[in-house]
């Protein structure tokens, strides 16, 4: 039967790094399978620490996390950008690893699935085209294929519609739909409140948890407040709050 507890629960966590100070602390949260989750913040709120704490990369120094499942990452595009002569498919294929033993190589069935993962992206006709030379949309879909040939539980998006175009942007949302409908959860750091409305939660750290659920409920002003301080600005078109990303 399937597992019908949280992939993510965490309770009281505070995190830093090492021989620093805790840069987040109290987050208390749940994630099920499915759901869509934003995670809002200003620079340095600690967007990426969670991420990474979800990770296994950080340890919490106080409270609990448990992650159920396999985690897929899909990182900043710039930071994402690869100058070595790697192809889409050859990326794609990084997500066998961790799959078997570290001495298997991916085989004939590895890169037939790699394909197959490609074209789920739509981008199966570029798979032998050079990484670093796709344009930052079409990397990050090869870093959601490498997530579903993980078969990954959880996929986390560090800031993925960052220098986006709109028809990229409605295409990636569209794979964030597709990855929770297959049962993952899918957390995503984004600087775009906006965009949060049409997902399941939202989580607004600012060095701790400020707020977590539902973002019709969540998405208040003294949450945003909390959240962004002086970074937000009232509209003067009346009663709506913008985030001066960046800020
Ligand atoms: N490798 C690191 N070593 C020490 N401190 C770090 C490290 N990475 C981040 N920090 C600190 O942790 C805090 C949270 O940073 P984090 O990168 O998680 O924020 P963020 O919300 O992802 O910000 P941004 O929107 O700018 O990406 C900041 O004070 C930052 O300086």
């Amino acid at each position: 039967m399937l597992d019908q507890r949280p992939l993510i629960e965490a309770r009281g966590m505070a995190v830093g790094y090492r021989g620093g100070p805790l840069v987040l602390e109290d987050v208390t949260l749940a994630v099920a399978r499915g759901q869509r989750v934003g995670i809002l913040g200003p620079n340095g709120g600690g967007k990426t620490t969670l991420m990474r704490a979800v990770l296994g990369e950080l340890a919490p120094r106080r409270g609990v996390l448990s992650v159920r499942g396999r985690c897929g990452t899909v990182p900043q595009t710039e930071r994402s950008r690869l100058d070595y002569p790697v192809s889409a498919l050859d990326v794609v294929l990084m997500g066998v690893i961790g799959r078997g033993p570290w001495w298997r190589r991916p085989g004939r069935a590895d890169r037939g699935e790699a394909l197959a993962v490609l074209e789920r992206v739509s981008l199966a006709e570029h798979a032998r085209v050079t990484f670093g030379e796709l344009s930052g949309g079409q990397r990050q879909r090869v870093l959601v294929a490498r997530a579903l040939l993980q078969d990954a539980d959880v996929v986390l998006f560090d800031e993925p519609f960052t220098g986006m175009d709109a028809p990229s942007a409605a295409r990636l949302m569209g794979l964030i739909d597709l990855l929770a409908t297959e049962g993952r959860a899918v957390l995503v750091a984004t600087h775009d409140v906006g965009q949060t409305l049409a997902w399941d939660a939202v989580l607004c750290l600012n060095g701790r948890r400020v707020a977590f659920g539902p973002p019709a409920d969540t998405l208040t002003e003294d949450v945003l407040r909390a959240t962004y301080g002086h970074a937000l600005v009232r509209l003067p078109s009346g009663g709506t709050f913008a985030v001066a990303a960046h800020a």
